[in-house]
């Protein structure tokens, strides 16, 4: 076993029978254990209301490794390191219990009174929990203290900064660790490596050689069982609020000084307050949503939004979102970034397609056609890895320039499946690392650029909803939007990295 730092941690994840915890919690801290980033010491108190025996809340963590890891041979030690306080977040007597239990487990496995809270439950919540965290002296540690939230993190603008009041109470900004599971992936990581460790790529990394860039992040699944919460969500504040701005803030950033998480956030946050601000009569020339309808996918016939559970019949929630952003600097202004989201489309893939300006004139081939342009493609998921579209001459045909690939698969190269974010990102809150963590300012830039937009389609009826079949690439204005611009999305099914 590789030897790591070791970061004595004692975690409470509220909310510790619920999905999150089961399907990812559980599993990436096993993987941490059996690497050996997360050592003997360490020790996990699971809150929820349910009774449960400790016996029966180790006997959950081992069937949600199970099902999640093929290989767990060291999971009855792993469970070991597992206990159970039943407790009503809301009742104010259970929190001196949970104190007690935490300070016993501290010295039992000499964890430096340092303390992980996880709040892996509805937001509704967080208010509540951090005030009693510090009132009842939970908080109250010699080690460091540290707050995981979820997404999502507030409504809007308004919501967000009264939650954040609420938990600024008892944790400082720097100890807040608010999860967005995009920056935990092992591309959108490589970001800013592609960019800033190639001499090749930043010095045509502006408006002068980027033609357009896309970035689509598209789902098989429907809404399943969240229509409660999707209802009072929709795309743009479950996706766009989030994931897509932090990829397009990785994308468009300055080189950070130092790669400190201070200077890294700094330069994202500049790219946030940059970004063309869309109200009013200008949402409908640089928005458009969609809402599946009935359709099929892989052969089987899926029903449409409106036929979901907990979903109104007529609602008017989005399912989809393009958008066209502008980022007005000096590096990006004319450069249109467009992204796209939605559920129930044709394919999972998240891919970034950085689409390079034409050469100025075609010397190969039907000279009256411009050549394909070059594209770089960055593939965050399913696969993993780097795909760059160049002209070539194939062997022996004079004059005749084809388009080729360069391909990197990560997943390819390396033989391993890389970790799951949720694992990347437990890892880094124990070390102390916030880098690929949201800070407040990026959340209130971003929710201010969506409220915007929001604000305009709550108050219009899409009357065109259902508006794409299920199992399609979204609706015909999402195309419209760039053929207007003259270009049109890569088809990303057309995209797929190679196996080097
Ligand atoms: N599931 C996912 O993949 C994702 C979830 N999230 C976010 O993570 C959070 C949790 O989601 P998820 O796990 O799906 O939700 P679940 O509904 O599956 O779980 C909620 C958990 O909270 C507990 N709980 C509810 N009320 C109380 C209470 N008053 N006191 C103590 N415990 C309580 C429940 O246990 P009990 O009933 O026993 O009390 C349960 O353990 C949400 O904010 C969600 O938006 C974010 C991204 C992805
Ligand atoms: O945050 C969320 O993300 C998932 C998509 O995540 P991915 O890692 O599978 O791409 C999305 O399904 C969910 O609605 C949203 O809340």
């Amino acid at each position: 076993m590789k030897q790591h730092e070791n970061h004595p941690t004692l975690m409470m994840i509220f909310g510790a029978t619920g999905d999150l915890a089961k399907r990812k919690l559980f599993p990436s801290l096993y993987k941490l254990f059996e690497k050996g980033k997360l050592t003997d010491q360490f020790a996990v108190i699971g809150v929820a209301r349910r009774p449960l025996t400790n016996e029966e809340f180790q006997q959950s963590i081992k069937d949600s490794v199970k099902t999640a890891i093929e290989k767990e041979d060291r999971i009855e030690e792993f469970a070991s390191h597992f206990y159970y306080h039943s407790h009503d977040v809301t009742d104010s007597a259970s929190y001196a219990v949970l104190k007690k239990m935490a300070n016993d487990l501290d010295e039992q496995y000499h964890l430096h009174g340092n303390r992980i809270f996880y709040l892996a439950m509805a937001p509704e919540f967080f208010g509540t929990i951090a005030l009693h965290l510090k009132e009842d002296g939970l908080t109250d540690v010699k080690g460091y203290k540290r707050l995981v939230i979820e997404k999502p993190f507030g409504h809007d603008l308004e919501s967000a900064k009264e939650l954040n009041k609420q938990i600024r109470t008892a944790f400082s900004e720097k100890e807040i660790y608010r999860i967005d599971h995009y920056l935990g992936k092992e591309m959108v990581q490589n970001i800013e490596v592609i960019r800033f460790a190639n001499a090749i790529f930043e010095p045509l990394w502006n408006n002068r050689y980027i033609s357009n860039i896309q970035v689509t992040s598209s789902e098989i699944l429907g809404v399943e069982e969240r229509g409660r919460y999707y209802e009072n969500s929709g795309a743009l504040r479950d996706m766009v609020q989030n994931h897509m701005l932090q990829m397009v803030a990785l994308l468009a950033m300055e080189p950070p000084i130092r790669l400190t998480t201070e200077e890294i956030r700094s330069e994202k946050v500049k790219v946030l307050r940059a970004l063309r601000s869309i109200d009013g009569e200008d949402v409908k020339e640089f928005f458009v949503r969609g809402q599946y309808g009935a359709g099929t996918i892989d052969g089987h016939d899926v029903p449409g939004y409106r036929e979901e559970p907990m979903v109104d019949a007529h609602s008017n929630t989005e399912t989809f979102v393009a958008g066209k952003l502008l980022i007005d600097n000096f590096r990006w202004a004319g450069v249109p970034f467009y992204i796209r989201t939605g559920k129930r489309m044709e394919a999972k893939s998240t891919k970034i397609i950085i689409q390079f300006k034409d050469i100025p004139m075609n010397l190969y081939y039907r000279p009256e056609e411009p050549l394909n342009p070059n594209l770089l493609v960055i593939h965050i998921q399913p696969e993993e890895g780097i795909t760059l579209h160049l002209n070539a001459k194939k062997a022996r045909q004079n004059e005749v320039a084809t388009p080729i690939k360069l391909n990197y698969a990560n997943k390819g190269m390396n033989g391993y499946n890389t970790p799951e974010s949720y694992e990347k990102l437990l890892y880094d809150c124990m070390r102390g690392d916030a880098t690929n963590f949201t800070h407040w300012d990026e959340v209130a830039l971003s929710w201010s650029f969506t409220d915007k937009i929001s604000h305009v389609w709550e108050n219009t009826v899409e009357e065109h909803f259902p508006n794409y079949a299920a199992g399609t690439m979204g609706p015909k204005c999402a195309d419209e939007l760039l053929e207007k611009d003259g270009f049109f999305w890569w088809p990303i099914s057309h995209m797929a990295v190679e196996p080097c």
